[in-house]
């Protein structure tokens, strides 16, 4: 059986790599989404196990020690990481498989996997970024704050991944999204 292939999307909290992500899932349901742990407290709606799998800092620091993450990072002041099994096995059985994560996590698979295919999605403007965080009503004034001091880093970043896409128009965007993945891995 072929070997499956990693595919990373990075960008600024509030650019829309979850919106996007979950169109393209919807249309595409050869690709499975990686499940990350966080420390993060849950925003309202989300679901255990959907969403993230949300542990406490004793419990990540074990998953740490004990070699369970793929890659990890703090981010705006809480951690999130990938789960490592779940992913090495749905690569060995040949699938495609989608990490959405900050540009640290996004550094280190570059490094362990230098094969996965990273995209980086940009906002049109950085008053766009911040208007689309703030319209999402889940984030403190605080939470961001840092988000948008994050962002500034992780923009000036985009020269780093393979394929750089700016989601101004969404369906535009996920179309460019849907060529640049599909002619990357086929
Ligand atoms: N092209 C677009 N035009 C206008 N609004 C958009 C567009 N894409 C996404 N949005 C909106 O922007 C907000 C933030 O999107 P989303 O939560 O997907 O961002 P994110 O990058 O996944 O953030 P985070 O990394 O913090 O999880 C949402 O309200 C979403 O509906
Ligand atoms: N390095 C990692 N970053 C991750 C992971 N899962 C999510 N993220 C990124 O964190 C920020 C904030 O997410 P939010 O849900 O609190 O808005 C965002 O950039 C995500 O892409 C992960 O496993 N590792």
């Amino acid at each position: 059986m072929q070997m499956g292939q990693l595919i990373v999307f990075t960008g600024p909290s509030g650019v829309g790599k979850g919106t996007l992500l979950r169109s393209l899932l919807a249309r595409h349901p050869e690709l499975e989404l990686s499940i990350s742990v966080t420390t993060r407290a849950p925003r309202e709606g989300e679901i255990e196990g959907r969403h993230y799998y949300f542990v406490n800092q004793e419990q990540f620091q074990g998953l740490i020690a004990t070699g369970q993450l793929l890659e990890w990072a703090e981010f705006a002041g809480n951690y999130y990481g990938t789960p490592r099994t779940p992913v090495e096995e749905m690569i060995a059985e040949g699938k495609l498989v989608v990490l959405e994560i900050e540009l640290e996590g996004a550094r280190q698979v570059r490094e362990t996997f230098p094969g996965a295919l990273q995209l980086f999605i940009l906002p049109p403007s950085p008053e766009e970024l911040e208007r689309r965080i703030r319209v999402r009503g889940q984030d403190s004034e605080e939470a961001i704050a840092r988000r948008l001091h994050r962002a500034q880093v992780e923009i000036a970043a985009a020269d780093e991944f393979d394929i750089a896409i700016v989601n101004d128009d969404f369906d535009r965007a996920l179309e460019a999204i849907e060529t640049a993945l599909f002619a990357a891995v086929s």
